[in-house]
């Protein structure tokens, strides 16, 4: 099957140019792609992996992925898709994001010299030299006022009370001169993007026709919605980060497993990049017994480790198997540090874990002295996994990697405890 009809079977295609064409072009040699984040935060999140897998499905195939970042278009704020008029970020805040987000970008597609390596892009380097006279005179006399009103992002801006600033509307011809330029630097033929980006890229299309005669060919896919129609990837503690300080990577997971069985299909389809046939049957695997979560599990896994490695994927999938009551005392060091991040956790040193009803006070798991002892009678408390009672020493207790003691009260609390000495 070739790369279209692959994207076109995940449910990945919602405009594009002349499809035939490009199937054609990307069948016949290896092209340039690329997709432009902007450096809105600090981090780019789960939405923006979408661009980014587009880009290393391209890749996989055997074309040249160019991730774009913003530095210059982050300066204006892309009105597509948004209501309101965006705030200006300070140029600090726009320096800390470029670098934060760069250093993203630079995951997921290789950057290893070869045929296909991937090239990180930023827009700052051809926009923010360019006067504004050389700019209107090489880009802005090309595109119509009438072309730019009839794009859908500023057509609903126009109709509504808040507006359009004249800064924004200009996003879509920063935009198109990327296109054109890294058409130009680097030959690349295709800008993918959400479909809310169709308008600037078919504006960058229109620009490398008239001012290069070349052909440029464009592609987006439909942007996610949850089934009450929220947006993707936005959770009740807000965005799902990349960035393992803002997100861990057990959060990260856990996104993905909590997955509803009417949503994960559809997920694992777009965000998979193993080989349909493969995704194909693990959603058959999966149909058959929903309860056990395989397609969650599966989604989880893979993109827990293209984000933040094999390693870190591994001690979450461990974690989260401690945190629902798996063996505390074969966990990894990775693990228990991974389950350090999720749940209460302080130190003690040695001397003070003879008083077990103590302990489970200061721990937080108890709320007196006196529910700590009745639990204990009712074998509501654990270590490690092993039931406590009213006369357990924790000092007697093997300390798991030297100095964790893994305290639980029923099924849902945890508390770790590093103990030094
Ligand atoms: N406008 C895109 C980001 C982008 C920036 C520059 C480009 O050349 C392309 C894309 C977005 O908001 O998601």
């Amino acid at each position: 099957m070739d790369l279209i009809a692959d994207l076109d079977a995940r449910g990945l295609i919602h405009d594009s140019t002349d499809r035939e064409f490009l199937s054609s072009r990307l069948d016949e040699r290896s092209i340039g792609v690329y997709v432009g984040f902007d450096p809105t935060a600090d981090s780019l999140h789960v939405g923006h992996l979408m661009g980014q897998l587009g880009l290393r499905r391209f890749q996989l195939a055997g074309h040249k992925p160019f991730p774009l970042a913003g530095g210059a278009t982050g300066m204006i704020g892309d009105p597509s898709g948004k209501s309101e008029e965006r705030n200006l970020l300070t140029r600090d805040e726009l320096q800390h994001n470029v670098a934060s987000i760069k250093r993203q970008l630079e995951r997921i597609l290789d950057f290893e010299p070869g045929p296909y390596q991937a090239t990180l892009v930023d827009n700052a380097d051809w926009t923010a030299g360019t006067s504004m006279l050389d700019f209107l005179r090489d880009v802005g006399k090309h595109i119509t006022v009438n072309q730019m009103m009839a794009k859908e992002s500023v057509k609903n801006r126009l109709a509504s009370e808040v507006g359009i600033s004249y800064t924004e509307f200009s996003y879509m011809l920063l935009q198109a001169n990327d296109f054109r330029q890294l058409y130009a630097d680097h030959g690349v033929e295709l800008q993918m993007g959400g479909s809310d980006q169709w308008g600037n890229i078919t504006a960058g299309i229109d620009l490398i026709r008239k001012t290069a005669g070349g052909v440029a060919h464009g592609l987006t896919w439909p942007l996610l919605l949850k089934s009450d129609g929220t947006k993707f990837g936005k959770t009740a503690d807000g965005a799902v980060w990349l960035d393992p300080d803002k997100t861990s990577p057990y959060q990260f997971r856990q996104f993905w497993l909590q997955a509803s069985d009417d949503a994960i299909v559809d997920y694992l389809l777009r965000f998979s990049t193993r080989p349909l046939d493969e995704v194909r049957a693990t959603i058959a695997e999966h149909e058959e017994a929903p309860h056990q979560r395989i397609a969650q599990r599966s989604l989880a896994r893979e993109l827990t480790g293209l984000v933040h490695g094999a390693d870190a994927a591994a001690a979450a999938d461990e974690a989260a198997d401690v945190l629902f009551g798996g063996d505390p005392t074969a966990a990894s060091e990775a693990a228990l540090l991974a389950v350090e991040r999720e749940v209460p956790s302080s130190a003690l040193s040695a001397d003070r874990l003879d008083d077990v009803a103590e302990v489970l006070v200061e721990t937080g798991l108890a709320k007196s002295k006196g529910d700590a002892r009745r639990t204990l009678e009712g074998n509501g408390f654990r270590c490690n996994g092993a039931t406590l009672s009213a006369d357990s020493d924790l000092a007697d207790a093997p300390r798991l990697h030297g100095r964790f003691l893994l305290l639980q009260r029923g099924k849902k609390s945890h508390h770790l405890l590093t103990v030094s000495g």
